[in-house]
């Protein structure tokens, strides 16, 4: 699966400090969960990329850690094992703790948040506002799965886009189609960048 490239270069810019390919990584994962479900229901989840100290520093985890002591290798987040296994354990509370380098280092954190400055559209919950609150006490980038299926991206404490994965698959595989004489890709709108 690929990401479309203006999503992708506008959530990557160089002014969020995150390592590209670990953030295109996730989001992309993100889609997959969000699309895939899991044993034919939806699934939540959260990624939380970046500045790993502090994100753990300000998380706690809520059951034994599942990739605890496991080698770094065979938790990068582009392998296709580990991939699989994140999906697996995306059914269980809590966030992924993924690092600058793309190792994802803790599954299952609690993160301590705070609403305090936070202004998010309501109607999302704890979940996005935990996402919110990490982003802004912290360096990092969160990548939420809604289980309502969409995808958010946060940082410093903002939604900062916003992916539905379903018209996303229209934008990425229906650039050939026609409707009234236009492209389908100019009708429709797979990815909401928000300012
Ligand atoms: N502070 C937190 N840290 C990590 N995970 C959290 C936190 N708060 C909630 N969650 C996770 O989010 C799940 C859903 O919570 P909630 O329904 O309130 O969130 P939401 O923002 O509405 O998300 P969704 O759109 O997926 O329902 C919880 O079961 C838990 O796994």
């Amino acid at each position: 699966m690929k990401m479309p490239d203006d999503l992708f270069c506008e959530v990557c810019s160089e002014k969020r400090g995150i390592n590209p390919e670990t953030l295109k990584q996730v989001m992309i994962l993100a889609v997959e969960i969000a699309r895939e479900g899991r044993e034919g229901r939806r699934i939540g989840t959260m990624f939380i990329v970046s500045d790993t100290d502090e994100v753990l520093k300000h998380s706690r985890n809520l059951i034994l850690d599942p990739l605890l002591g496991h080698p770094d290798h065979l938790k990068r987040i582009e392998d296709p094992n580990a991939r699989e296994t994140i999906k697996e354990l995306a059914q269980l509370d809590g966030a992924f703790i993924v690092s600058d380098d793309g190792v994802v280092v803790s599954a299952c954190r609690y993160v301590d948040a705070f609403s305090e400055g936070i202004n998010l559209p309501l109607g999302l919950g704890s979940r996005h506002m935990a996402a919110a609150s990490i982003t802004k006490q912290t360096q990092s980038v969160a990548v939420v799965v809604s289980e309502s299926s969409v995808v958010r991206v946060f940082d410093d404490g903002e939604i900062v886009s916003e992916i539905i994965p379903e018209l996303w698959m229209f934008k990425r595989y229906g650039s050939h189609w026609a409707v009234d004489g236009k492209k389908l890709e100019e009708e429709i709108s797979a990815v909401t960048d928000l300012p």
